[in-house]
């Protein structure tokens, strides 16, 4: 089935008015619409199998996304996957490298969340080809093969082909172990969706209970618009959860670099491992020097949602940046990228810690951090995937969350399908639902 080509392309622009409720909100996006630019690839095979993939935006700017995936389309249609697959470091870098579009990245921003969107398609794709969930796809893949789909370029100086490829060979040790723990308990997974910035004390204080009900022991809360409010929250949460569950905290780079100090070792009587996103996402002298001065305070800093790439990750890293590093499925250049950040973040002794809040990315990182653990990492000390509970009933292999851990998807493919329903229904702006809050705003 390799041998299939791809004929067809289509991207949508998918958008769930999650603004209406405060889900998702923060001190900077205070009106969040989850929402995707959505891909099928279709191959010309006759079991009529697809590629489905997706990269996630907040709402307005999700058509230029779609744009973006639009005008590198023809980069990926007429090829089969073998093409593909048997040189897809080559073709991340056609995708990323392309001598006109790179102009406008390169390997950043708009067009590298397209690529995102279309690789993701791709790796679905070639999992459910092989007729196996990605996570497993890439636990049984061979090391060479993975350090294969790699691109090194800008980053040998931190980690070199042949270390990455050390690395995957010396976790080959309790492999088998670690699968089958992981098929038993799950992965380990905290939760945010008590404590979105929007949320009042009374709808907080009522998701903690119910999440602590449901054995939820990890808790990430919204901070940095007003140091008030966050004292207040911080305090009603802790002492709902008690000293010993673990509490984090997401700024989501409201602050100035010494603001961020200042702010956050006010609230470090509430003791949180972390201070996610403190500062610019691209300022890495700056969270050094946050990372630095919180150090004795036992506070660490966490950071990579809103990181541009591969180049980026592996400053943060050398330069004691960050202490947890926060992958993201659909910010990079999908698993390929990935791989970089999953194998320099093990070089370095990093935990990762997936970034997961918004639509579909629980669904596909949980992939990559079991991959993690299976078969890079051999570990789950200080780590844990991140969990919010919205939207999974739009998608066809929706996560399973037991005892607050993340169960290995069983599916083929990427978990990035969604039902066809709800893409017709959350079309922007002419699906059914947008049609009736145009409506209901008219009124
Ligand atoms: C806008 C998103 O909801 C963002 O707040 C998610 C995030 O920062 C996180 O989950 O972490
Ligand atoms: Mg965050």
């Amino acid at each position: 089935m390799q041998e299939s080509k791809i004929i067809n392309l289509t991207v949508r622009d998918v958008r769930f008015p999650t603004s209406l409720e405060q889900h998702g909100s923060d001190a900077m996006h205070t009106d969040p619409d989850y929402s995707v630019a959505y891909v099928v690839i279709e191959t010309d095979s006759d079991s009529a199998v697809k590629g489905y993939g997706l990269t996630f935006t907040v709402g307005r700017g999700t058509e230029i996304v779609v744009c973006a995936v639009k005008a590198l389309s023809a980069l990926v249609v007429g090829k089969t996957l073998k093409e593909i697959v048997s040189d897809f470091r080559g073709f991340y870098r056609l995708l990323s490298s392309d001598g006109q579009m790179r102009w406008i990245g390169p390997e950043k921003g708009v067009i590298q969340l397209a690529i995102a969107a279309i690789l993701n398609a791709v790796w679905d794709l070639w999992a459910r080809v092989e007729g196996k969930p990605l996570w497993k796809l890439l636990v049984d893949m061979d090391p060479a093969k993975l350090v294969s789909c790699i691109d090194f370029r800008y980053i040998t100086d931190a980690l070199t082909e042949q270390e990455a490829l050390d690395i995957l060979v010396k976790a080959k040790t309790g492999q088998k172990n670690r699968e089958e723990q992981m098929l038993k308990e799950g992965y380990p997974a905290y939760t945010t969706s008590c404590a979105w910035l929007g949320y009042s004390d009374q709808q907080l204080t009522q998701l903690c209970s119910d999440a602590l009900a449901q054995g939820w022991t990890k808790f990430k809360v919204k901070v940095g618009a007003d140091l008030q409010d966050d004292i207040r929250r911080c305090s009603l949460i802790r002492k709902m959860i008690g000293p010993n569950n673990t509490l984090m905290i997401d700024a989501n780079q409201r602050w100035d670099v010494n603001e961020a100090i200042t702010w956050v070792t006010k609230l470090a009587e509430f003791h949180p491992l972390w201070i996610e996103e403190p500062t610019s996402p691209d300022d890495i002298l700056g969270h050094a020097s946050i990372s630095k001065a919180l150090a004795p305070l036992g506070i660490g800093v966490a950071t990579g949602e809103q990181c541009h790439n591969r180049v980026m990750f592996k400053q943060f890293l050398q330069a004691s940046a960050l202490q947890f590093v926060q992958i993201d499925s659909c910010r990079v250049g999908s698993v390929n990228e990935n791989l970089a950040i999953i194998l320099m973040a093990a070089k370095f002794n990093v935990p990762v810690c997936p970034h997961a809040g918004g639509v579909g990315l629980c669904e596909l990182v949980q992939h990559l951090i079991l991959f993690d653990y299976i078969s890079v990492s051999a570990s789950l000390n200080n780590r844990m995937c991140e969990y919010v509970d919205h939207l999974h009933e739009h998608f066809k292999s929706p996560t399973i969350i037991r005892n607050a851990q993340y169960m290995p998807p069983k599916d083929p493919g990427y978990s990035c399908e969604m039902l066809e329903d709800s893409v017709q229904k959350h079309l922007y702006p002419q699906g059914e639902v947008w049609r009736a809050i145009e409506q209901q705003g008219k009124q």
